[in-house]
């Protein structure tokens, strides 16, 4: 792994190029492993719009949302339990997290072209003490950070393939979001697309 360099924006600890290319190829291969247990779904809003990312999840959580709400799951919507978080993925954590406790969802989102994630909080755990860690794989992926309240200035980054972020401290609870995707800007995904595991103890 590369060293361990970050840039501070409001909190939100910014690793770029933290995996090299053989790490992130190893780290797509482990994924598919992953994602033939588990399988990419669709998730929908409580309103009952679709999310234009697909998603699926190692650990022994997966974070769901459905029409009965947004909660962490010990099961995949079709039953079966998610696989064991990656070794490959255990050790960024451990590079990164400065937290005692283990990751207990891996939370897998495919981005394809058009899809993106509005600004939000992740606040569906019991313990904000331990940040969330988010790993970016393939296309990439523009990044904003905002505030802890809603509203007020934010500012964007540009996620690349191998950017690990870690949403600690005073960013722990900010809101974030994907504004969109360069569908087509990295070639470590065959049919193009973007990754991003997000790190999270849940209980
Ligand atoms: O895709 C990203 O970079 C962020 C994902 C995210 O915020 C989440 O899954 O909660
Ligand atoms: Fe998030």
């Amino acid at each position: 792994m590369a060293m361990a360099e970050f840039i501070d924006r409001r909190g939100f600890r910014i690793y770029h190029d933290f995996l090299d290319r053989a790490a992130q190829e190893a780290l797509v291969g482990a994924l598919r492993a992953c994602l033939r247990v588990a399988p990419l779904y669709q998730p929908v809003t409580p309103r009952g719009q679709k999310m234009s990312v697909r998603m699926s999840a190692a650990g022994r959580f997966g974070w769901i949302t459905d029409r009965r709400g947004y909660r962490y799951e010990e099961r995949h919507p079709d039953g079966m339990a998610w696989p064991p978080i990656p070794a490959e993925v255990m050790a960024i954590w451990e590079a990164v997290a400065d937290c005692t406790r283990a990751p207990e969802c891996c939370l897998i989102n495919w981005y394809g072209e058009g899809a993106r994630m509005g600004l939000h909080q992740d606040k569906d755990e019991a313990d904000c003490a331990c940040p969330v860690v988010s790993v970016s794989l393939g296309d990439e992926g523009l990044f904003r950070m905002g505030n802890t309240e809603r509203g007020g200035k934010t500012e964007s980054v540009w996620l690349r393939s191998g950017d690990v972020v870690a949403m600690g401290g005073e960013a722990r609870l900010k809101h974030h979001g994907v504004d969109r995707i360069r569908f087509g800007s990295s070639t470590l995904l065959p049919q193009g697309g973007r990754i991003n595991l997000t790190l999270r103890v849940v209980t």
